[in-house]
């Protein structure tokens, strides 16, 4: 696409330096630019995109988007928000592939990830092809491409969902984390469904008050715009939820709640929690459906309810879709046991937040017939508000609380342990800074029948120690820790 062509995505610009270059592709990192490149500099956390103006032009970049003054010799085309401009010109570039998909965003603080897979596995089910993009990467006929982020850059959105459509999808499922709404990652996109999860602390380094967080998911809702020239649209709030009071009213599209607490129209009774699965009742239409799904705990209800309430909108079958739902055998890193033949339980669950934590434990509770040991961690480099209430909850609600470290990215882990103490004062607990050390201390000490959480980490096969990623998989670690006992008996 020539570069003329590309500006006719932006309301107001002003070029210096003529030509109407080719453009091949949309890049925002310097390092990566190609010849024919538009390189876009971006203001970021860290620092200037604007910085690398030079680097990128000396790389091949054809043409250079700005906000402030750089001196190159191309083309240089000035806007007042270059990551607007971003998101305006990629979505033009891929040639609008969110309008003609059936676009499903899911926000909120846990429990994305899980119902973008249940949303896919309904779907396609149903015989929808349907495009995943979220924190395990972007997820499409069994092919997964890993990214850096649960919500991609907003010019890697487009050109994905581009791909994704020109190989047969009609439907797109999107994590929009609070950052990524915030920073604008989806701009562009035109949604056809909202979902919220439910709302607590997690992020405040980024948003500073639960208030300014929950605002940032509500773009999600704001964004849905209006129901238009038959396009089916909703927002799908979680009833028992407070927040979603206030998204009902940033919306202009029909609303459709779930809940287990109060009314809603997808409503679940009679939960039954067992170790190998979870029984519930459907309430929905005034008619009655009863669930049997492998997924444990009230927390994967709300997930399921969700899920049904969004794939309806599209009018698929109850009773379909509750098949579908029956067949899931569980999301990779989200409660997910360990079994080298021991006679105790391990579960990996991917549970980094007060709330995740508190669910994981109390869910664990309901068929522990002996103790619970928790090993918990918080990431650094992340919220630290968090820390002290992860530890407390983790001591509160288990046997055994082993207190390590998670990711520690540049962070001191003793200071984040430390941190984390600071919610445990004159309590009982073990700390072991070594997340492998602390593995192989619960194997060696689960007695039969006791259950072993794992929390933090799920999928995760890596652990971030400064800035470097050293293979690190909670379940291999766990596998490899209890042969070791075995071959040690
Ligand atoms: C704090 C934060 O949100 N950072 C995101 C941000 O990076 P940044 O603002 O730090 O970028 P920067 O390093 O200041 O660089 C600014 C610009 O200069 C460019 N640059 C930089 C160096 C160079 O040599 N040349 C060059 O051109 C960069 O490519 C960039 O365009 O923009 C990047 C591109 O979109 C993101 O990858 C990055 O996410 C980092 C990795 C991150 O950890 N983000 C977390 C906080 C996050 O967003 N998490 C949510 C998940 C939350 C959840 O699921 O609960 C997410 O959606 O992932
Ligand atoms: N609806 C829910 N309510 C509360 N906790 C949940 C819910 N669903 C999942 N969890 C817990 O949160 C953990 C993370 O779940 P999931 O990965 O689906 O959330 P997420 O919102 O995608 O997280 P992230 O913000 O890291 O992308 C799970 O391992 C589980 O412990
Ligand atoms: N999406 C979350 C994941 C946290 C996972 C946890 N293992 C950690 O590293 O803190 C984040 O980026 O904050
Ligand atoms: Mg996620």
């Amino acid at each position: 696409m020539k570069l003329a062509d590309c500006l006719r995505a932006l309301a107001s610009f002003k070029q210096e330096g003529m030509g109407n270059p080719e453009i091949n592709d949309l890049i925002i990192d310097s390092r990566l630019v190609k010849p024919g490149a538009l390189f876009f500099c971006i203001k970021g956390h860290h620092v200037d995109g604007h910085r690398f103006a030079v680097q990128a032009e000396k790389n091949g970049a054809a043409a250079i988007i700005a906000q402030n003054r750089i001196d190159v010799s191309i083309p240089v085309i000035y806007v007042s928000d270059t990551h607007r401009a971003l998101a305006m010109v990629a979505d033009h570039y891929y040639g609008h592939p969110s309008h003609s998909l059936h676009m499903i965003g899911v926000t909120g603080t846990n429990g994305k990830t899980t119902i973008t897979y249940l949303v896919q596995s309904i779907q396609e089910a149903a015989g929808m092809n349907t495009g995943l993009i979220g924190t395990m990467g972007m997820r499409y006929k069994n092919e997964l491409i890993p990214v850096a982020n649960t919500t991609p850059e907003v010019h890697l959105i487009h050109k994905n969902l581009a791909e994704m459509k020109a190989r047969g999808a009609v439907s797109a499922v999107m994590e929009t984390s609070s950052n990524a709404l915030y920073d604008g990652r989806v701009h562009g996109c035109d949604f056809n469904i909202g979902i919220f999860t439910n709302l607590t602390e997690d992020h405040l380094d980024l948003h500073g008050t639960m208030k300014d967080y929950m605002y940032a998911k509500s773009l999600l809702f704001s964004q849905l715009g209006n129901s238009y020239g038959g396009q089916k649209k909703a927002a799908v709030l979680n009833a028992d939820d407070p927040a979603s009071d206030v998204y009902r009213h940033m919306t202009a599209v029909p609303v459709i709640s779930y809940g287990i607490n109060k009314a809603a129209d997808f409503h679940a009774a009679s939960i039954q929690i067992k170790p190998a699965g979870t029984d519930f009742i459907l309430e929905t239409g005034g008619e009655t459906y009863p669930v049997s799904m492998k997924l444990i705990g009230k927390f994967s209800v709300y997930n399921v309810l969700a899920a049904l309430a969004a794939c309806s909108v599209r009018g698929l079958a109850i009773t379909e879709m509750i098949r579908a739902v029956e067949q899931i055998k569980g999301v990779s890193g989200r409660f997910e046991p360990v079994d080298a033949g021991q006679n105790f339980t391990v579960i990996v669950d991917y549970s980094h937040t007060p709330d995740s934590l508190e669910n994981a434990l109390d869910t664990i509770r309901e068929f522990a017939k002996k103790r619970v040991i928790a090993i918990v961690g918080c990431g650094g480099d992340r919220e630290r508000g968090k820390r002290p209430l992860m530890a407390k909850i983790a001591v509160d609600k288990s046997d055994l609380a082993i207190l390590t470290s998670d990711n520690p990215r540049t962070e001191d882990p003793e200071a984040i342990l430390r941190e984390m103490e600071h919610g445990v004062k004159g309590r009982s607990y073990k700390k072991i800074v070594d997340r492998r050390e602390a593995i192989q201390f619960a194997m060696r000490h689960a007695e039969s029948g006791d259950i072993v959480l794992i929390a933090g980490k799920g999928h995760e096969d890596y652990q971030i120690i400064g800035t470097t990623k050293h293979h690190f998989d909670d379940r291999e670690e766990a596998q490899s820790a209890i042969l070791e006992r075995n071959n040690i008996k």
